[in-house]
């Protein structure tokens, strides 16, 4: 006992004993261990410029330094109703989309059967469920792995729901440098807080050249989302397919009654006062349709040449045309063209002859041309006379007339 005391207090002896090893193990440990820490902050320190501000969205990266000398302040829109009323939708239709609008909500057994043409559900992949964030996964801002990067979309088709978004996208991944999410991601108006790192997962991988895109048609009408794109990146190219705002009205009321065949008609949910002709400007089927009081909040941050408009008629009476203009806007090569497209009499719109990665010709599904009911010639002609200036102003603003009226 003695002995081994006598052992541990000499410098030599202390040396060569297991304590002295045990510390030295402890203190590389240690230095190891504050290496690891200190990586640590640094690259978790770039993860918040990534990420959307979780605590106020609407103001990220805009109400501070450069980004509010750079953001012009939204401006409100003069009155553009009879009545003042509209800032509130009535929304009947919860302004969605037919499209799977949002996977992420829906078991993927529901899905089956439904018209889920996204990318994903077509090739067996898994669009839905709780989505890992990328930090966790240990991916942190780096995507690169297998063919291609995940990046943020350098192009969004912004809108209008009901216009004619599902055919513009799926004939524009057809192009090989297009790459798109297959369901709508609804980031910039309703996931907003989960961070752009979320959002950049669900984007399809690239290649250097190739472009990322998505559609979500409910962003037009967002009034936050030009903000959060701009926030994004004050670059990206926006789409928006624009139709006769009657028929679309039509169309957006004609996906509510498949889903609830027992809502009112089409005319009672139109008139505030049936009497005196004023029209409900809070329905969000007609609110949708004054394309210019949201093209106006849009112009406070991206400017006209930055925004395509695509009529949505053409794109059924002339996708190839249609499709040459959008791919001169995203700098594509005119790889689409007619020889793309046939013309499908059964479903009476054109479909194509190949779909992306496929050999078999490619309609859109059946909640895609439906069969609209009949509304009263009066009543649609009251419709076309409420939308007529707002169409005006709309046609004056962008530089083109649509034909509507
Ligand atoms: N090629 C082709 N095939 C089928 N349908 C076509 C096509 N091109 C445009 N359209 C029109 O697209 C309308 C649906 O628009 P969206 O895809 O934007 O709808 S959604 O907002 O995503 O629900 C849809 O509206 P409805 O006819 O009222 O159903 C179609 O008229």
């Amino acid at each position: 006992m003695e002995y081994s005391l006598l052992r541990a207090h000499h410098p030599y002896a202390l040396s060569a004993s297991p304590v002295r090893r045990k510390l030295a193990l402890f203190g590389i440990m240690l230095v190891l261990w504050l290496y690891v820490l200190y990586s640590c902050v640094g690259s978790c320190a770039t993860v918040p410029s990534l990420r959307a501000d979780r605590r106020r969205p609407e103001d990220a990266g805009l109400r501070s330094g450069i980004g509010s000398r750079l953001v012009p302040q939204a401006r409100a829109w003069e009155d553009y109703d009879q009545t003042g009323v509209g800032v509130f939708s009535r929304d009947l239709n919860n302004v969605k989309s037919d499209d799977v609008t949002d996977v992420r909500t829906f078991p993927r057994n529901v899905l089956k059967g439904n018209e889920a043409e996204t990318e994903t559900e077509r090739r067996g992949g898994d669009a839905g469920g709780e989505r890992r964030s990328p930090v966790h996964s240990g991916g942190l801002s780096t995507f690169s792995n297998g063919s291609g990067t995940k990046r943020l979309p350098q192009a969004i088709i912004v809108g209008v729901k009901k216009g004619g978004t599902r055919a513009l996208l799926e004939f524009l991944r057809v192009h090989p440098d297009v790459r798109a999410a297959g369901a709508e991601p609804h980031f910039f108006d309703r996931f907003y807080d989960n961070g752009l790192e979320w959002y950049r997962d669900l984007m399809p991988k690239t290649l250097d050249g190739q472009i990322t895109m998505e559609k979500t048609p409910s962003y037009f009408v967002t009034r936050e989302a030009p903000a959060r794109i701009y926030s994004m990146s004050r670059s990206t190219k926006l789409i928006v397919v624009v139709r006769d705002p009657v028929t679309r009205a039509i169309s957006d009321y004609t996906q509510t009654l498949s889903k609830r065949p027992d809502i009112p008609s089409f005319e009672s949910l139109m008139f505030k006062n049936r009497t005196t002709g004023l029209i409900d400007t809070s329905w969000s089927a007609i609110q949708i349709g004054i394309y210019a009081k949201h093209l106006d909040n849009w112009l406070q941050f991206f400017p006209m040449r930055q925004i395509l408009f695509v009529s949505g008629e053409r794109l059924i009476s002339d996708p190839a045309g249609e499709l040459g203009r959008v791919q001169d806007f995203l700098g594509l090569k005119r790889i689409i063209t007619d020889k793309h497209f046939y013309f499908n009499q059964t479903k009476g719109f054109p479909c194509l002859k190949k779909a992306e990665g496929s050999s078999k010709p490619h309609c859109l599904g059946k909640t895609k041309g439906r069969t609209h009911p009949n509304i009263n010639p009066a009543v649609v002609q009251r419709l076309r006379d409420f939308y007529r200036p707002f169409n005006m102003k709309f046609y004056q603003m962008t530089g083109h007339n649509f034909g509507w009226d």
